[in-house]
C-alpha cells in the first residue's frame, strides 16, 4: 500500500486554494497508509517568504522555533509545525543554509531544502497530521502529499516520505524496491550518506546522483527504471516539473488527471473528486516504465 497524491497549479487563481485541494485528496489517502504521513509544500508563504532559502529539519529536541533560528544565527527564521522546522534566510544559499544548519544542529535530520519549499512529515495518522500541519491554508503552487504503510524500514519520523535529499526535488514512492540494499551499498561506496534504512530514500539519492551527474530528471527517471528491480510508482517535483513514472508491469496504482487549471496524480482516481473541473479532465493511467513529465 501506500497512498501518492500530488497537485499541480496552472491557473494561479487557484494557489491560494492549494492546502484546502491537497487536504482532500490525502484525506482519502488516508486508508493506504496509516502508519505516517509527509507532504513537500512549494511556496506556501506561511511556512518560506517567497524567494527564500529554506531547509525542513525534524524538529530537533525541545528547541522553540526562535531558539532554533538563534542557534543558526545570521538573518534565520523558523517555524515549528508538528514533528517538524523550517528555517528560512532571504540572504543565503540554500546550500549555505544547510551548512549553518547542520553546524548548529549536526544530529538534526534534514528532510528538505530549496527555495520556498517546506517538507513536513512524522508518525502518525494522515488526517491528525494533517491537522497539526494547518495543510488546509497551505497555498503554494505545486504539493504533494504521501500517507505510509512500511514495508522496508521502521515506522519512524525519518523513514516517512517525501524523499527531498536534493535541493528542489521531491520524491514519494508507492511500492517495494527489491535490489535497494545493493544499490545503497554502491551509493555509500560513492560517498553518499543516508539518513533513514527506508528503500525509497536509496530512489531518491540515486535521482539526485543521476542530476548531479548531469541527467535532467526525465533521463534520471529512465536510469532509475534500469537499474532498480521491484515495485514502484513515484512522484518526483522540482517546484517546477511534475513527473511520474511506473515499474514495467505497473503493479502499483496511478492515476494522472489534467485541467488547463492543474495537474494531478494519485494512487486513486476518487482523491480527485473534489478538485475544480475533475468532470471535464482528461484522466489516464501511465503506462509501465515511461516518463511523464509536467512543467510549470
Ligand atoms: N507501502 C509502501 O508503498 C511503502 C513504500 C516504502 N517501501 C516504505 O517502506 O516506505
Amino acid at each position: 500500500m501506500c497512498g501518492i497524491a500530488g497537485l499541480q497549479v496552472r491557473d494561479p487563481s487557484l494557489e491560494p486554494r492549494l492546502g484546502e485541494l491537497l487536504t482532500g485528496m490525502l484525506h482519502q489517502a488516508a486508508e493506504r497508509g496509516p502508519d505516517s504521513a509527509g507532504v513537500a509544500l512549494y511556496g506556501d508563504a506561511r511556512l518560506t517568504p517567497p524567494g527564500h532559502s529554506a531547509v525542513s529539519l525534524l524538529a530537533p529536541g525541545d528547541a522553540s522555533a526562535s531558539e532554533i533560528a538563534a542557534r543558526i544565527g545570521g538573518d534565520t527564521a523558523a517555524v515549528t509545525v508538528s514533528q517538524s522546522t523550517v528555517v528560512h534566510s532571504p540572504t543565503l544559499a540554500v546550500a549555505d543554509l544547510e551548512k549553518a544548519v547542520r553546524a548548529a544542529f549536526p544530529q538534526a535530520v534534514i528532510t528538505g531544502r530549496g527555495t520556498g519549499l517546506a517538507v513536513l512529515k512524522g508518525v502518525g495518522h494522515p488526517d491528525v497530521l494533517a491537522e497539526e500541519f494547518d495543510l488546509r491554508a497551505a497555498t503554494g503552487r505545486q504539493g504533494i502529499a504521501h500517507t505510509r504503510m512500511a514495508t522496508e524500514s521502521a515506522v519512524t519520523p525519518e523513514g516517512a516520505h517525501p524523499f527531498s535529499v536534493d535541493e528542489n526535488v521531491c520524491l514519494v514512492h508507492n511500492g517495494s524496491f527489491a535490489n535497494h540494499a545493493t544499490i545503497r551499498r554502491e551509493l555509500r561506496a560513492e560517498g553518499i550518506e543516508f539518513d533513514s534504512e527506508n528503500d525509497s530514500e536509496v530512489g531518491a539519492r540515486f535521482v539526485a546522483a543521476q542530476l548531479a551527474a548531469g541527467h535532467d530528471l526525465e533521463k534520471a527517471l529512465k536510469l532509475l527504471c534500469e537499474r532498480f528491480d521491484g515495485f514502484y510508482t513515484l512522484l518526483v517535483t522540482t517546484g517546477d516539473t511534475f513527473a511520474v513514472v511506473r515499474d514495467a508491469i505497473a503493479c502499483k496504482p496511478a492515476v494522472v488527471a489534467e485541467t488547463d487549471a492543474w495537474v494531478a496524480m494519485a494512487s486513486e482516481y476518487r482523491y480527485f473528486a473534489h478538485l475544480p473541473g475533475i468532470e471535464s479532465a482528461r484522466v489516464f493511467e501511465p503506462e509501465p516504465e515511461e516518463v511523464y513529465t509536467w512543467q510549470r
